[in-house]
């Protein structure tokens, strides 16, 4: 189950880079936002911001994705001390599943109690329609089936226990909150609450994947995200995610639909901004 690009790191590796960004930085965040596909925007809504691209930072990779800027932005969002991370890292960009969490237990160290995920993802429940935002209920760890799992090997008990619960992986006083901020916010017209999938990519699924997901009872399948929130939840922090429906997966053969990342980028261009008001009022309530 190994590859050739999967490496581990000790818990000095992170305290290291952590005590870097502080010192660089000079800030104590309480809340880390990892922004998905083309909703980097939200950390342009930052105030007071230091920006340290990904380049500069020690043993940080290095984004490779069109509309993952590569930068952290540290600032105050509703009063709240932040870090976004604007582009986040995809298993199938090369990187072992170590290092595609590695921000996660770096943020941990820093202070942060609260990591706020979002994606963009396919909408495979039949009700959903592009453009809607996902709070996200709960996961289905795809490659977690055939062990590929951020928390395997080692177990620094430092971060966390060696068997972690998942059946509480995202709070759901967070979901609550976001559910009355969207009435607040007149989006309640497009917010939905479901089951995200990972998928290693960098395909799009098939039909008959789609079909098969759906019949497991994912709302919408994506890329990223759950190896995240499974070092997030491990590290003891609370986890709030947002998909953003970017497409809808095809499940018809004699469908013309292509799922394509320009429409995925399109989509997040069109909703960015109610789904940056979702989040900074949700800010002001935790
Ligand atoms: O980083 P996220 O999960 O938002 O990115 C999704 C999955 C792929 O990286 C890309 C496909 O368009 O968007
Ligand atoms: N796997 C996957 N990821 C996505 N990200 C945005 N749309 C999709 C999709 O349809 N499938």
């Amino acid at each position: 189950m190994s590859s050739a690009n999967e490496r581990s790191y000790t818990y000095e590796d992170y305290k290291e880079t952590a005590d870097w960004l502080l010192n660089r930085s000079g800030q104590k965040p309480k809340v880390a936002i990892i922004c998905g596909s083309g909703l980097g925007g939200l950390a342009d809504l930052l105030e007071n911001k230091t920006v340290i691209p990904y380049k500069d930072i020690p043993r940080f990779p290095q984004s490779t994705v069109h509309g993952h800027a590569g930068q952290l932005v540290f600032g105050q969002l509703k009063g709240k001390p932040c870090v976004c991370m604007q582009g986040r890292f995809h298993y199938y960009e090369g990187y072992g599943i170590a290092t595609v969490t590695y921000p996660v237990r770096v943020f941990h160290l820093l202070g942060v109690e609260t990591l706020i995920v979002t994606n963009a993802a396919g909408g495979l429940n039949p009700d959903f329609n592009v453009g809607d935002i996902m709070l996200i209920k709960d996961h289905v760890n795809m490659p977690g089936f055939s062990g590929v799992n951020p928390l395997r090997g080692h177990n620094e008990e430092r971060f966390g226990t060696r068997f972690p619960c998942m059946s509480d992986a995202y709070d759901r006083e967070m979901i609550r909150l976001a559910t009355e901020t969207a009435v607040e916010q007149g989006c309640s017209s497009f917010l939905q609450q479901g089951v995200y999938c990972n998928l290693g990519g960098p395909c799009f699924e098939t039909i008959a994947e789609c079909k098969m997901l759906q019949s497991l009872g994912v709302d919408a399948v994506g890329m990223s995200t759950v190896p995240e929130v499974i070092v997030a939840r491990h590290c003891g922090l609370r986890v709030f995610g947002l998909s953003l429906i970017t497409n809808k997966a095809v499940v018809d053969y004699s469908s013309e639909q292509r799922a394509n990342h320009e429409e995925v980028l399109e989509t997040t261009r069109k909703r960015a901004l109610a789904l940056q008001g979702l989040v900074s009022s949700l800010l002001a309530k935790i």
